[in-house]
């Protein structure tokens, strides 16, 4: 049996855009066939009007609801679960809103502005049994997953250290105007929030997540650079340095692993857009390193490279996982919360509000460290 799972899209700008294109595709398309998805209502801010021309623009079949605000939308009852595409100050605002009219929900990263909003969150959505879920696409990435399934299996021993970067090359002053939600901090913008997340994002993949779950552990240190765009006063650059207690039942004893999580506007992790600069993610076991190329947010190629006690050159595997079909590769996500409000579940295996909230208190300790 198939289940559909009807969308309400809370606002009209890029990311719900792209989010849209990728939900409208054929799941069968990436060899899905227990989940399809229906665009029900969109809903702008802005105007109604703005709504109907992004219904239009996206040939979003009918019926399909335009709305000219957000309250409408969540009180359809045609959707079952919102999607929040608005900057990161609002999220907090239009998750409850959508909460509390009885709404599942999916929310655009980064969660909230600081933890203390993410947890009030996860309590309403427990309190009301409701589905949420930070829009972590990454996370659902195949690559991701087997990545994740590679370090748990011990296939590069015990991982010891992690080093993963986002930093995307751009000058700020001639990429944004100031009110830009990138770097405009009415609109919680800056280079941790926005793109420092994803960096996080593989940190805690591989050194948290990859624990069965009574093991998981915060950071027990958590250290960072910041620098700040004089134009606006938001982070342009953060450096952190996560260091997590000893869990694993480990080959040596009392030993921490540790991740380097790097952002920047200016500098780029991959300048020529071709890899040619190495990996964004490395992953350091004591039998090996798993690489990771393209953006930290749509890695599509690994490589596993075993020490030489485990195996010689000829063992590098070097493995290319491109989305299909020239998707942006939201979909999976997508597919995850079908799967999650059909099962009746509160939240994803992959992402759980625990570690949500583990990550936002990391982001929050790195902005009061940088002032
Ligand atoms: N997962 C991913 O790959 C990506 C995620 N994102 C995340 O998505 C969110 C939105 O980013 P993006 O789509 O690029 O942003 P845009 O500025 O393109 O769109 C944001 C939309 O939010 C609505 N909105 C509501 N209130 C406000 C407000 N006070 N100021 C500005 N806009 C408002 C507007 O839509 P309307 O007028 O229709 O209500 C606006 O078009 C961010 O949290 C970002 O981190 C962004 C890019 C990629
Ligand atoms: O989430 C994101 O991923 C892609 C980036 O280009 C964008 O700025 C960011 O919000």
């Amino acid at each position: 049996m198939v289940f559909n799972l009807r969308w309400g899209i809370l606002a009209t700008g890029g990311i719900a855009e792209t989010f849209v294109e990728d939900l409208l595709r054929d799941p069968t398309g990436r060899g899905v066939a227990d989940v399809t998805h229906t665009v029900a209502a969109v809903a702008s801010s802005s105007s109604k009007s703005s709504a109907d021309s992004f219904v239009q623009r996206l040939q979003i079949p009918q019926p399909c609801a335009t709305y000219g605000s957000y309250a409408e939308a969540v009180n359809d009852a045609s959707v079952q679960v919102i999607y929040i595409a608005t900057p990161h100050s609002h999220h907090f605002q239009h998750a409850m809103l959508a909460l509390e009219a009885g709404k599942h929900v999916l929310c655009e990263k980064a969660f909230t502005v600081n933890a203390a909003q993410a947890k009030i969150l996860c309590e309403t959505a427990m309190k009301k049994g409701l589905f949420l879920m930070e829009a972590v696409w990454t996370r659902y990435f195949p690559l991701s997953i087997e990545v994740r399934r590679l370090v748990q299996t011990g296939a590069i021993g015990e991982v010891l250290r992690v080093v993963s970067d986002l930093s995307i090359g751009d000058e700020p002053e001639t990429t944004w105007n100031s009110d830009h939600r990138m770097i405009n901090k009415d609109l919680a913008g800056g280079a941790l929030l926005d793109l420092g997340v994803y960096a996080l994002t593989w940190v805690f993949q591989i050194l948290y997540h990859t624990l069965p779950r009574s093991q998981r552990k915060a950071p027990s240190q958590v250290t960072s650079h910041m620098s700040k765009y004089p134009g606006t006063g938001a982070d342009e650059e953060t450096t952190m340095i996560v260091t997590f207690p000893t869990t694993t039942p480990s080959a040596l004893p009392g030993r921490t692993s540790h991740a380097v999580a790097m952002t920047a506007f200016r500098v780029a992790t991959d300048p020529d857009n071709r890899g040619s600069a190495g990996p964004s993610i490395q992953i350091h076991g004591t039998k090996g390193h798993i690489q990771i190329f393209g953006p930290a947010y749509r890695p599509e190629r690994y490589r596993l490279v075993p020490s030489s006690e485990a195996g010689d050159a000829t063992t590098i595997q070097d493995v290319h996982m491109p989305v299909p079909g020239g998707a942006r590769g939201m979909f999976w996500e997508a597919d995850e919360v079908a799967r999650c409000v059909r099962d009746g579940k509160l939240e994803s295996e992959s992402l759980p509000w625990d570690e949500s909230i583990t990550i936002m208190e990391v982001m929050d300790k790195v902005r009061q460290q940088g002032g």
